[in-house]
């Protein structure tokens, strides 16, 4: 009777396993049928300029949560959506902030809840700016589907609800429970999301199990699972000097000029070869040890495709070990741009009255913004009064955002690695991220729940910057990824 129970077993397992292997396929194919569906549900996306920091864009911000929310719905997900509250301009105004959407599909307590982070606001996009193509026009070149927000992060947000879908429509029970939690404001800093995390940790948080975020990509043509990401203090640096605008014929010899002492301050931040001279700053930051050091030298990055791939002459270091660490695992500041300084064609004479420098420094273990802020503003008045200028200097930090580090030995990690091989048949890649999610390391705190990141971006996608693209490939493979992922993490043993 014994044996006949474990043959039982056996056979039982074997054709379950078939079973799965079957149905794997056949979500699989229905991902390859539904392609042209989903291509269309990015451009779609795509043509709402969801630009979180641009104000007046807000209004389209809003309809993109109304398109996110209507999806869901008509999912038959359990949708909410939830209020974070108001954001207070420069001006004083108010307005509200963009709803956060969370949607939940199945509820069974015997089954794993994954929670899938993701955002659709986007950074601002002009056509002017240098694009070959309608940043809002999803666009397909060579296989690239090219658009503001493709890669960020609007094609993986989609790519989890089709698989989500897929198994919907073919009838089949998800393996794990899957919640969503899709924001609107991630590329300003999350602005009132840690709050809602806070208040929702008993109650959305309460059932979950895991997190996984898909707003990163690969670092080379391999697939990759991503570890850590840095985090981010953002400064606005802002000289006032004459009530108005100067001639600069006119008034130039008689004034010491905003700009003037706003360049030179920012001249202190960092020395041509990176090193950061801010007092301080760096005293935090963990050592590199030499585990680290044997994992990146394992890394596959070619230093020379990358180099051509963003365009440079020289980059700042000339060995793998040290660019990756300096991408992923050390401070650097970064000069973003001057409001109020002239940036127009032509050669305007204009001496501006105020001018505000916007610039960032990205975080690592184990700095802490707050620190850096104090560090930041006491150099930059430190040095701004040696100048001896009658004009203002404001500093503010507008965004501090902490870093984030997972374990990679963690069973997440471990299903990570199955679903890539069965997707893509190679090992992922372990790397880490030198962009900033904020919110990773608030769900960490907060939430307590293990957290990965599953990027399915290509590592030329050119987040931010002009012909941001996703390939078709990484589109359509990572929404297998994601399907594949939700049947590994079903055999995580449950505690
Ligand atoms: C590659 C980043 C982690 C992507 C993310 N959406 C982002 O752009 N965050 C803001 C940042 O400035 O890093």
């Amino acid at each position: 009777m014994m044996e006949c129970v474990s043959v039982c077993v056996v056979v039982l397992m074997m054709s379950a396993a078939r079973g799965h292997s079957l149905r794997f396929n056949d979500l699989t194919d229905y991902v390859n049928k539904h392609q042209e569906e989903y291509v269309q549900a990015l451009r779609d996306w795509v043509s709402i300029e969801s630009d979180s920091s641009d104000v007046t864009k807000r209004a389209e911000l809003q309809r993109m949560m109304g398109v996110v929310e209507e999806k869901l719905r008509e999912m038959k997900g359990n949708v909410d959506v939830m209020d974070v509250g108001t954001q207070t301009l420069e001006d004083g105004s108010i307005i509200p902030l963009p709803k956060v959407v969370t949607a939940a599909f199945g509820e069974d307590e015997n089954k794993h809840t994954v929670c899938v982070y993701g955002h659709v606001d986007v950074q601002p996009a002009r056509r002017e700016d240098g694009w070959a193509t309608d940043p809002y026009n999803l666009t397909e070149i060579n296989g690239n589907l090219y658009g503001r927000g493709a890669s960020d992060n609007k094609a993986p947000v989609l790519a989890w609800i089709h698989a989500v879908e897929a198994y919907k429509a073919l009838d089949m029970e998800l393996p794990v429970n899957v919640k969503f939690l899709i924001e609107g404001m991630e590329e300003t800093g999350s602005n009132g999301l840690d709050v809602l995390v806070a208040a929702q940790r008993d109650a959305f948080f309460s059932d979950v199990d895991y997190i996984v975020i898909s707003d990163c990509g690969w670092q080379s043509a391999r697939p990759a699972l991503t570890y850590g990401t840095r985090g981010n203090a953002y400064f606005y640096a802002q000289v006032e000097g004459p009530k108005q605008d100067l001639h600069s014929g006119v008034d130039g010899g008689a004034v010491i000029e905003p700009m003037t002492d706003l360049i030179a301050i920012l001249d202190t931040l960092i020395s041509a070869s990176g090193e950061i001279l801010i007092p301080g700053v760096t005293d935090a930051v963990a050592n590199f040890t030499e585990e680290e050091r044997k994992i990146y030298e394992e890394v596959d990055f070619d230093m020379e495709t990358y180099r051509r791939t963003i365009g440079v002459e020289r980059l700042m270091y000339d060995n793998k070990v040290d660019l990756l660490a300096h991408l992923w695992r050390f401070p650097t500041v970064s000069i973003h741009g001057i409001e109020g300084a002239f940036s127009g064609h032509g050669t305007k004479t204009v001496i501006p009255a105020k001018v505000t420098a916007k610039f960032s420094i990205r975080q690592v273990p184990n700095m802490e913004p707050a620190v850096v802020e104090k560090q930041v503003t006491d150099h930059l008045h430190a040095v701004f009064e040696q100048r001896k200028s009658p004009n203002k200097l404001k500093v503010k930090m507008v965004i501090g955002a902490k870093p984030w580090l997972a374990d990679i030995k963690h069973a997440l990690y471990e299903a990570g690695k199955r679903a890539v091989k069965r997707v893509f048949g190679v090992e992922p890649e372990l790397i880490r991220e030198g962009g900033t999610i904020p919110i990773a390391r608030t769900f960490q705190d907060v939430t307590e729940k293990d957290i990965i990141m599953l990027p399915i971006g290509g590592f030329d996608d050119g987040l931010h910057s002009q012909n941001e693209k996703i390939s078709r490939y990484n589109y359509i493979e990572g929404t297998k990824l994601f399907i594949a992922y939700l049947h590994e993490v079903s055999h995580i043993k449950k505690d």
